[in-house]
């Protein structure tokens, strides 16, 4: 048993006789520590199961469920508190650790910036997104952002509450699913979910001002002369980049987001305006965290605008089955005198996630490749993430033979849909469709 060192009173240094949310202002720290109330962490991330379990546990407490965390529009529902018993089998949990150890975790590496945003499955991606990005997005005392304050305010305004329509388009396979998705904010909403398109949009910017800081150190070494300030900016970021933005006219966020089924149409553009606003205001909290004047052209609302809009357009959804729910489904299957021996420990924590336990993580991607499909009715092939892909990596299957120069095509909606139900839903994407499919079934 390991001693709790919590300094909240009463807890008699194992917890027992507390709330988990008496505790919640320590559960940051559980990773820090490494001890919380005789849950012991294991520096690798071996424990990483019970540290997931406790944070569902933690955030029903608290009164805010994993559907609501992972993107559900059903809004924050207040559950019923932790039963006392669970308090004290999470006391005891040092006695599963046999059984997690049988059952393979990924290890978390936390950011080297010290922000306890971002974990990484490995200290090479931790890396890899630190050079990339998050160095300057990181809001920890390691960020080279020269505001981490007006940075602080970008994140919460990017987290803050928005709507987003997921069109119902899952293309499901057991364990995850992907699919095209059509994000679109209001900001006079009432459902509570976020605006973190504008954080893609910010990763973007960061990218490019790290490369372009990269390319300029390397120019300097190989005794180039550059030609300085924005023009040489310009160059690099013409000649670097494959946006799509530089030709499409309609391609601003503002004018490609799809007009939600509440807001009437003569509401139109007074829409559209409250979009382009809430672009502007965080834009504004970007270029105080990060603004590089050297760099000046991608603080343009045009430009962020357009990065804005290629992710409503192109984002594919992603749908990650809950690794808890992997955990119990592995108890469940067990031996059965093992199954009991576990039962024992986990069962009360099982009772008191309730559903919790199974719902799963979602997102949404922007892949080079899959995002650039073309739609259609009769798809010759499907995006998929299988369990063997790795971060990062998404696959898409072919549905049937594909010959030499024809155009790989996904699925944006369900295609069962009658021919009127998938036209309305593809107006989104703002299209007609005219695959052989609906070329037939046209009224
Ligand atoms: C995810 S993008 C697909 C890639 C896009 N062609 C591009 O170059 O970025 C989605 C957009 O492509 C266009 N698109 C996709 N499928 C289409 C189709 N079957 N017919 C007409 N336009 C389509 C629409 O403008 C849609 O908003």
């Amino acid at each position: 048993m390991v001693a709790c060192d919590c300094p909240n009173d009463g807890c008699g240094g194992r917890g027992e006789q507390q709330s988990l949310i008496e505790h919640r202002e320590y559960f940051e720290e559980v990773v820090a520590k490494r001890q919380y109330c005789g849950l012991k962490i294991k520096p690798d991330g071996e424990n990483g199961k019970e540290l997931q379990i406790g944070r569902k546990l933690h955030l029903q407490e608290l009164g805010v469920s994993a559907d609501d965390e992972c993107g559900s529009s059903d809004g924050p529902r207040k559950r019923n508190s932790i039963p006392r018993d669970t308090i004290s089998v999470i006391d005891e949990w040092e006695l599963a650790v046999t059984i997690f150890r049988e059952f393979p975790l990924p290890s978390v590496f936390p950011c080297q910036g010290g922000c306890g945003e971002a974990y990484y499955c490995s200290k090479s991606c931790a890396e890899a997104d630190w050079d990339s990005f998050h160095s300057l997005l990181c809001i920890g005392n390691g960020s080279s952002s020269p505001n981490t304050e007006a940075l602080s305010k970008f994140m919460q305004h990017a987290n803050g509450k928005a709507v987003i329509n997921y069109l119902p388009i899952w293309i499901t396979i057991p364990r995850c699913t992907l699919s095209l998705s059509l994000i679109s904010m209001l900001p006079f909403s009432t459902l509570a979910e976020t605006n973190d398109i504008f954080i893609l949009a910010a990763k973007v910017i960061s990218y490019t001002i790290l490369r372009y800081r990269k390319f300029k150190a390397a120019h300097k070494r190989w005794g180039k002369h550059t030609q300085g300030g924005n023009c040489f900016f310009l160059c690099y970021w013409r000649h670097g980049s494959r946006c799509r933005w530089d030709t499409e006219k309609n391609g601003r966020w503002w004018d490609c987001i799809a007009l939600p089924e509440d807001v009437d149409s003569c509401d139109e553009t007074e829409f559209r305006m409250q979009i382009k606003d809430l672009a502007f205001e965080s834009l504004q909290l970007l270029k105080e965290a990060i603004y590089d004047k050297e760099c000046a052209p991608l603080f343009s609302l045009d430009i962020y605008g357009h990065i804005i809009g290629m992710f409503e357009l192109n984002n594919l959804d992603l749908v990650v089955a809950s690794p808890v729910e992997d955990y119990f489904l592995y108890i469940d299957d067990l031996p059965l005198s093992q199954k009991k021996e576990a039962e024992k420990i986990t069962k009360s924590c099982l009772d008191a996630l309730g559903e919790d336990y199974s719902v799963s993580c979602e997102g949404t991607a922007f892949f080079p490749l899959q995002s650039c499909m073309n739609h259609s009715c009769i798809p010759n092939a499907k995006a998929f993430k299988r369990e063997e892909d790795r971060d990062g990596q998404a696959t898409i299957l072919a549905l049937r033979p594909i010959i030499k120069g024809e155009e790989i095509t996904i699925s944006y909606i369900d295609e069962e849909l009658p021919y009127e139900e998938r036209q309305e839903l593809l107006a989104d994407y703002g299209f007609t469709c005219k695959c052989p499919r609906c070329s037939e079934e046209q009224p």
